[in-house]
């Protein structure tokens, strides 16, 4: 994970100072790629503790399509509490976006499902993306994240935005375009993620893994972030080894995982580093 620190003091070196919709202000890169070999190891980072808990319960319920914080408040996983309605509806994000777009006739897309049927029949095709950016559904930036979604919008609009599969030689690689990325707390959740998925999508369709390539738009750090005891401290520390993925079951579809079936080995990771979060 060196580039993750490499990109990290590349942000704070050369960073431009930003105002941003959270009024926290951020320093700022535009347009930056990491590449992760996911033979190499599962690329959760080892310079602070990770949460991978909460990663995991976070890309099953995207999965499930589901919008709704109180499945995950019911697991434990308070990440999307800041942006909730007290239902728990966060609007349609993720969940919505993935599993089941709305068409102008009234009919639904199910993303996920076709880009898998795709791999599986045309695993050459050029054509194997998801999309959560849904113009008709974004936020109105004017107004705060719930009054969004009790207008039937999205309380935030998708940051991790587009993503596109790719095979060869019988490997499944996966691009992510994130438009806008907290480097700090969000990125190391975003690659994890993002990882687990490409994963899974291989594990249903008989492929081996190839790379995890991220791809960000405005990459940021917060400025009270940018203090001794978090950026610096991050900093000044090492990679170790990276963990090693088990997957213990094969399910029948990309949406019958459970938490229990994934397991990370031999992931020994510094102390975490609490930072707080800008809303
Ligand atoms: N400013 C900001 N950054 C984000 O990364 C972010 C948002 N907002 N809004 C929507 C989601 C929510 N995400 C979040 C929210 C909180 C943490 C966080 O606090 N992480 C802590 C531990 C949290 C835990 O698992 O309990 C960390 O130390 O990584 C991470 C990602 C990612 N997204
Ligand atoms: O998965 C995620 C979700 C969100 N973020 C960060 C990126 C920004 O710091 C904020 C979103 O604010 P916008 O004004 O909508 O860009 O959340 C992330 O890094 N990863």
């Amino acid at each position: 994970m060196q580039q993750y620190l490499d990109l990290m003091r590349d942000v704070r070196d050369n960073g431009v100072d930003k105002a941003d919709r959270t009024g926290v202000g951020t320093r700022s890169v535009f347009g930056r790629q990491l590449r992760f070999d996911l033979n190499a190891g599962f690329p959760l980072l080892t310079t602070k503790k990770v949460h991978l808990r909460s990663i995991i319960y976070e890309l099953l319920w995207f999965l499930k399509g589901s919008c709704d914080n109180t499945w995950l408040q019911e697991r434990g996983v308070s990440i999307w509490d800041e942006w909730a309605l007290e239902d728990g509806d966060l609007g349609p994000i993720y969940g919505k976006q993935w599993r089941s777009w709305a068409c102008p006739d009234g009919s639904t897309i199910d993303q996920i499902s076709e880009v898998i049927d795709m791999i599986r029949r045309k695993p050459d095709s050029r054509r194997l993306l998801v999309s959560a950016w849904n113009p008709a559904e974004l936020p109105d930036e004017t107004i705060s994240p719930q009054d969004n979604v009790r207008r039937g919008r999205a309380a935030l609009p998708p940051c991790h935005t587009l993503f596109q599969f790719y095979v060869a030689e019988g490997k499944l690689s996966c691009q992510l375009y994130q438009r806008s990325a907290d480097l700090f707390l969000g990125v190391p959740f975003n690659i994890a993620s993002y990882s687990l998925l490409t994963h899974m999508v291989a594990q249903q369709c008989d492929l081996g893994v190839g790379d995890f390539v991220h791809t960000f738009g405005d990459c940021h750090l917060y400025l009270n972030h940018l203090t001794d005891d978090i950026v610096e401290e991050q900093l000044r520390r090492s990679p170790k080894p990276q963990p090693t993925l088990m997957i213990h079951r094969r399910p029948d579809s990309i949406f019958d995982y459970q938490f229990e079936d994934f397991e990370v080995v031999d992931y020994h990771p510094d102390p975490v580093i609490k930072a707080p979060i800008a809303v």
